[in-house]
C-alpha cells in the first residue's frame, strides 16, 4: 500500500450546451480501493465515470493518473498512444450491456485472448492457456470455449466481459452498473464473484450504481450524486447506516421501505 492516490480527480465539469452533466465533483482513489457512485438516474454518474476514464472530455477540471513507473500524469496532457495503451492495459471498463464492451462475432476464447495480444502476447499455447483459465475464474464451463458470446445468458455474457478486462491485470477498473439488466438471484451471484476477484486482485475501482445494495456490497467508500453535484462522500456504511445529507436519507429510507 502506498499513501499516493492512484487516481486524482479536481473540479471536473461536464456540461452539454446549456445542460449540466455534472459539476465540480472531486475525489481521490487509493490503490486497492473500491468508490462506489450513486445517485437517481440523470444525476450525472454516466457523465462523470465517463469523464475521468478518458471516454469524454471535461468542460472543466483535471484527472491525473499514477502510472506503473510511479509517475502521476495529467491525462489531458497524454498522447493519444500512450492514452489507448492505458485503456487496454493498465484500465478495464466493464458496461452495463455486455454487448457494449464484447466483440459478439468471434468465440468467447477470442474475446479474452483478443485483450492479451494487445498488450503484446503473440504465443498461442499460452493465450489459450489463459482462456481457459479465465473462463473457469468467471464460472464459464471450459467447454464453451469455442462459443460466441451470442449462444450466452446475459449474465455469462457479463461474466465473459468481466474476464476479458481482468485478463491483463488492470490496476484500476471502471463499472457502469455491472449487475443492470439482470435478474435478482443472477446479480446476487455476480456481485459475489466480482467482489471475489476484486479482492483477491487488489483492484481499484469506480463502479457506477443506482443500487444501494451494489453499493454496500461492493464498495469501500461512496460518493451520492444528485443533478451533477456529489451531495454526500464517505465510508460506505457510515453514508448507508447515518446518511447526513437530506437526499440521501431519502434514498436510504427508500430503500428500506421496499
Ligand atoms: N448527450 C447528452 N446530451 C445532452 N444532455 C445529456 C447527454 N448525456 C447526458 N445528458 C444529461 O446530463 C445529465 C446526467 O446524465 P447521466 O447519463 O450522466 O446520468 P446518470 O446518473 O448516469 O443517469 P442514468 O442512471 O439514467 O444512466 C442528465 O440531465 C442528462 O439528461
Amino acid at each position: 500500500m502506498t499513501d499516493l492516490p492512484l487516481l486524482s480527480v479536481r473540479s471536473i465539469t461536464r456540461r452539454y450546451g446549456r445542460h449540466v452533466g455534472c459539476e465540480d465533483v472531486s475525489f481521490d482513489l487509493y490503490p486497492g480501493e473500491i468508490l462506489a457512485v450513486v445517485g437517481e438516474s440523470g444525476s450525472g454518474k454516466t457523465t462523470l465515470l465517463n469523464c475521468i476514464s478518458c471516454r469524454m472530455q471535461p468542460t472543466a477540471g483535471t484527472v491525473s493518473y499514477r502510472m506503473r513507473d510511479g509517475e502521476t500524469r495529467d491525462l489531458a496532457a497524454l498522447t493519444e498512444a500512450e492514452r489507448r495503451f492505458l485503456m487496454r492495459t493498465d484500465w478495464g471498463f466493464v458496461h452495463q450491456n455486455p454487448a457494449d464492451g464484447l466483440r459478439m462475432r468471434v468465440s468467447a476464447g477470442a474475446n479474452i485472448g483478443e485483450r492479451m495480444m494487445a498488450v503484446g502476447e503473440r504465443h498461442y499455447g499460452r493465450i489459450r492457456a489463459s482462456a481457459e483459465d479465465w473462463l473457469s475464474r468467471v464460472e464459464i464451463p471450459g467447454a464453451r470455449i469455442d462459443d460466441r458470446p451470442t449462444a450466452f445468458s446475459g449474465g455469462m455474457r457479463q461474466r465473459l466481459q468481466i474476464a476479458r478486462n481482468l485478463v491483463t491485470g488492470p490496476r484500476l477498473v471502471f463499472m457502469d452498473e455491472p449487475t443492470g439488466g439482470l435478474d435478482v438471484s443472477v446479480q446476487a451471484r455476480l456481485l459475489d464473484l466480482l467482489r471475489s476477484l476484486v479482492a483477491e486482485m487488489g483492484l481499484s475501482a469506480v463502479v457506477v450504481t443506482h443500487d444501494l445494495a451494489v453499493a454496500r456490497l461492493l464498495s469501500h467508500r461512496m460518493m451520492v450524486m444528485r443533478r451533477g453535484r456529489v451531495v454526500e462522500h464517505g465510508l460506505t456504511d457510515r453514508v448507508l447506516d447515518d446518511p447526513q445529507d437530506a437526499y440521501t436519507q431519502l434514498l436510504v429510507a427508500s430503500i428500506l421501505e421496499v
